[in-house]
């Protein structure tokens, strides 16, 4: 959460032409309302089902970015669909880092009660083998601002050959 997937994946996805999609905006979209009012309405687990559905249907498609939730990890479904349909790359942030840039967000549910830093911890410790586990790539985002953190990902996945350096648009 405030990794930077979405702010990175947009910019990315300009610079290079391709069709940007945030998981959790089709779903916003899709459900006619806000993801802290799905949370109230369904809990944690009603989101997470529907959630689901959406990273399997957006994952058959081709030529686009996708910027997930932070949770998509959780399921293993959602974690071997974005592996094998898709190249992933992990943004890490530590969790200090992701408390400071969050600490004035209202839209996070899970960050709403109590203490959004020790929540943060806990998330890190139960995510990051997750994430490490769905991605091909790992990206820290600790100093660079979104603009050169979108270059690091462009360049690590022109390498990768993921991506054609003949497609930007910079
Ligand atoms: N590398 C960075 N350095 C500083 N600020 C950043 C960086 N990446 C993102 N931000 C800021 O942090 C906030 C959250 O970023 P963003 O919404 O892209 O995170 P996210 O990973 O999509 O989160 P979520 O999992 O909740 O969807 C935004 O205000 C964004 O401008
Ligand atoms: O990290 C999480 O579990 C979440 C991150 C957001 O992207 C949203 O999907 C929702 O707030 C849950
Ligand atoms: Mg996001």
């Amino acid at each position: 959460m405030g990794a930077g997937k979405t702010t990175v994946g947009r910019t990315l996805a300009q610079r290079v032409g391709l069709r940007f999609i945030d998981s959790d905006h089709e779903i916003e979209r899709e459900q006619g309302c806000t993801i802290a009012a799905l949370f109230s309405r369904l809990g944690e687990a009603g989101f997470r089902e529907i959630e689901a559905r959406a990273i399997d249907a957006l994952t058959q498609l081709d030529g686009i970015v996708l910027a997930t939730g932070g949770g998509a990890v959780l399921r293993p479904e959602n974690r071997k669909a974005l592996h094998e349909r898709g190249t992933v790359v992990y943004l890490r942030a530590s969790p200090d880092d992701l408390a400071h840039r969050l600490r004035n967000d209202r839209n996070r549910p899970l960050l709403q009660q109590g203490d959004a830093r020790a929540k943060l911890h806990e998330l890190f410790r139960v995510r990051d083998p997750l994430y490490r586990e769905t991605a091909h790539f790992v990206m820290d985002t600790g100093r660079p601002s979104p603009a050169l953190l979108t270059n690091m990902v462009q360049m690590q996945l022109e390498l990768a050959g993921v991506l054609s350096a003949a497609d930007r648009r910079d």
